[in-house]
This record gives C-alpha cells, sequence and structure tokens, in this order.
C-alpha cells in the first residue's frame, strides 16, 4: 500500500476526529493509506512543512491556515494545484459543489482552486445562557452598545469580566471590519494584487470600539485571554459570560462547559442590527505539495474526494463546528434535522452568507500575513497592557504590516 503523509494542526478532539476521517479513507479501499500527523497549532505546522520541502522530506498534503494563502501561492514549484490534481485524476469531481463563500476565497482569478476547502470556520459570539438569565439579560447582546448594557447587569449581579475573546486580528480587526464593510488594505484586501497597503488604521469606529474595549479592563468588563484559542478557559470555566472566537469551538466548549451555551451572530457597532454585511472565513485548507511520485496524487486526490462526501463533511461539521463546505453536506444536515435539535448550530453558516459578500468582505488576502498576525498581537497586547492607545497601537501594526507587505512584494514579484 502506498502511504500519504498528511501534516495537520489539529488538536485534542479534532486531531481524533482527523484520524477518524483518515480510518474511514483507508478502509474504504485498498490502494492507500493516509497517515495523518499532529504537527502543533497552524504556524508550527506550516513552518514544519516548509522547512521539510527544503530537506525534500515534505508530506504530500499539509494543512494551511486561512493566512498562509498568500504564502502558499507564492510559493510556486512546491505546490500542486487542486483543481489540475482532481481533474487528471481518475475521479469523478465537480469543483461547484462547494459552498461559493468558502471556495472563492481559496481559487485564483481565472476560478481554479488551489488548495482543498476542509475545516472552514467564522467567528460566533458563544454566550453563557445560565450567568445571563441570572443577570436579567434576556436578550443576547446584538449591538456593541448591548454587550457594555449587559457587561453593567453582570456586574450588578456581581460578576466581573462580561467578554473577551482569542484570535484578536481575526475576529476583532478583520472580521469587525468586513461584518460593517470597511477595507482591511486596498486592492480588495489584497484579491486583486500583491500591491496592497493596509488601512485598518483608518477606521474611526474600529479604533474607539478598541479603546473602549481596553478602557473596559478597568472595570472587568473585558478580560484579555491570550492569543488563538488560548482564552477558551475563561469562558468554559464560566469567568466570562461571552467569547467571540471560531465556530470550530464547538466541539471543546460542548466537552468543557457545565452550563447552558449559545452562539450568536458578532455584535455590530451600531444601533442597527441588520446593518451587518457578512463575515470571513477562517480555518483551514489542505495543501498538496510537489515532490512525490505521480501515483501518489491519485490517492492524494480519492482522499480529498472522500472528505467532500455529504456524510463525511455533515459529520465532520456537525461534531466541530466548523461549517459544512459543501452545499450537499448542508443540505443533508438540514435533512438530519441537526439545527433543530441544537438550535445555533447553523449560525456561522448564516453569517457568512449574510450578504452577498462586497470586496470588503469576501476574505483577505495580504503577503506575509502569518508574520501580520503577530505584528498585530504584539501591538493590541500593547494595547491591553495599557502601554499604547488604540490609535497608536493600529498605527503602529499598519506601519509594521505594510513594511512586511513591502518585503513580500519585493521577494514575490
Ligand atoms: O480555530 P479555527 O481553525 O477556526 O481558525 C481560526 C482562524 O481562522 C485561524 O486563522
Amino acid at each position: 500500500q502506498t502511504e500519504i503523509q498528511l501534516w495537520h494542526a489539529m488538536g485534542g478532539t479534532l486531531g481524533e476526529k482527523v484520524e477518524e476521517i483518515a480510518n474511514g479513507f483507508n478502509e474504504s479501499q485498498d490502494e492507500f493509506t493516509v497517515v495523518p500527523t499532529y504537527k502543533g497549532n497552524y504556524t508550527e505546522n506550516m513552518t514544519a512543512a516548509i522547512a521539510a520541502f527544503r530537506a525534500g522530506e515534505q508530506p504530500h498534503v499539509v494543512q494551511v491556515f486561512e493566512v498562509g494563502t498568500a504564502t502558499m501561492m507564492a510559493a510556486k514549484g512546491a505546490v500542486r494545484p487542486v483543481q489540475g490534481m482532481m481533474e487528471g485524476a481518475n475521479i469523478e469531481w465537480d469543483a461547484d459543489a462547494y459552498l461559493p463563500a468558502v471556495k472563492s476565497y481559496y481559487t485564483t482569478p481565472e476560478g481554479d482552486m488551489l488548495s482543498l476547502p476542509f475545516n472552514s470556520s467564522t467567528p460566533v459570539m458563544w454566550y453563557n445562557k445560565d450567568l445571563l438569565e441570572s443577570a436579567g439579560v434576556t436578550e443576547v447582546p446584538g449591538t456593541w452598545d448591548e454587550m457594555f448594557a449587559a457587561a453593567e447587569k453582570l456586574q450588578a449581579n456581581g460578576h466581573d469580566c462580561a467578554f473577551s475573546f482569542g484570535w484578536q486580528s481575526w475576529v476583532m480587526l478583520e472580521n469587525y471590519l468586513a461584518w460593517h464593510d470597511q477595507p482591511v488594505g486596498s486592492k480588495e484586501n489584497g484579491f486583486a494584487g500583491f500591491d496592497t497597503e493596509f488601512q485598518f488604521a483608518e477606521s474611526g469606529d474600529l479604533t474607539s470600539l478598541l479603546q473602549r474595549i481596553a478602557d473596559s479592563q478597568e472595570d472587568g468588563t473585558f478580560k484579555y485571554g491570550g492569543r488563538r484559542g488560548d482564552s477558551l478557559p475563561l469562558f468554559v470555566s464560566g469567568e466570562c459570560a461571552m467569547w467571540m472566537n471560531s465556530s470550530a469551538y464547538y466541539s471543546g466548549i460542548k466537552e468543557q462547559a457545565e452550563f447552558a451555551f449559545g452562539q450568536a451572530m458578532l455584535p455590530v457597532n451600531t444601533e442597527a442590527r441588520d446593518a451587518a454585511q457578512n463575515s470571513i472565513i477562517g480555518g483551514a485548507t489542505l495543501w498538496v505539495l510537489e515532490g512525490h511520485d505521480e501515483a501518489d496524487y491519485q490517492g492524494v486526490a480519492e482522499f480529498f474526494n472522500y472528505v467532500s462526501l455529504p456524510e463525511v463533511q455533515a459529520d465532520w461539521h456537525q461534531a466541530t463546528g466548523y461549517v459544512p463546505i459543501t452545499t450537499a453536506a448542508y443540505e443533508l444536515s438540514q435533512e438530519q434535522g441537526f439545527y433543530e435539535s441544537n438550535p445555533g448550530t447553523d449560525t456561522a453558516i448564516k453569517q457568512l452568507s449574510l450578504n452577498e459578500p462586497t470586496a470588503n468582505s469576501k476574505g483577505v488576502r495580504f503577503g506575509n500575513f502569518v508574520q501580520v498576525r503577530d505584528v498585530i498581537n504584539e501591538e493590541l497586547e500593547a494595547l491591553w497592557a495599557g502601554d499604547k492607545t488604540a490609535a497608536e497601537a493600529l498605527k503602529a501594526a499598519q506601519e509594521r504590516g505594510n513594511q512586511l507587505l513591502r518585503d513580500f512584494e519585493a521577494s514575490n514579484g
């Protein structure tokens, strides 16, 4: 049997689920064996794969978060585009089966799919029903003013920490701007060319909101809990009543929370609850690396086809909170009554498709974005620590980010 190496970044229950999918594929045929290996978080996994490629020891498939898209696109010669691989393989495959909001993030301007959507998510607002109810918050906050009003009620009820969030650049900057139909950067957020510049520091309402959040640490309204999902314990322990982060924390929250929880759309920063645009995806896709025997790619293509099967996708979606990546998997989940039995679990997909995406809300594609995210993290941490104002932090992040964009452009044309 031919082994297909798959490097991924899914820890805990998500990792177990990846193993389950690989086993399912391995049992479905007898020519190929997919071997999944957990390589750490998204950045660590991507860095490991790039280093392995240079050493000629790369896996066939690597899971890369949406942030690494431009970097992978620029790695010509290292990456085998999925569209060509699938069409060249001996399988029946339909690129149109994938949800447009998901697929468009990973396609070339010519419409060719570069990597396989596997685990796509979007940030939602997780809330502790028990805490909100006992504080007399009868409606889940839909606007930022309502968030702060809920915080007052929680405090009056003796409860500090109204909210926290994780993946802060993704949730509070990239998605905040898409949700309010404002640009993160020029050139359609980088989709129309690498000669783009960041513009996020020019959003007056984002600046004021971040300052308001930083100031609200004083009375315990907001509590910063670290990067990525590091603040999950603040929510599942019941310390913070609301938590904005990926829909893909569903399995972790279900497993750990000893209270009734729900998920709702992100708050809007205006009086009008229905003013929201649409949120943008996150999560990751599967990229195929060059350098293996030609026959191996038939196995990769078969595995990708298996991963995309309605029943495999629907099960993955329902277990994890990642959105169903094909229309058929979404419809199957509806038919199975999953959303009726688990209210709120369609929040992510509804929020992603709330409106026809605009140039500001179809996604972001910036060079060196893994490094830019680090810069944004550092600057926002300076804001939470009280070392900078929101305006200073955003301005510094924008200037440092623009330098990274220019470096990327210089090395990739
Ligand atoms: O936790 P995930 O997998 O939904 O990913 C969150 C962010 O998109 C990562 O950039």
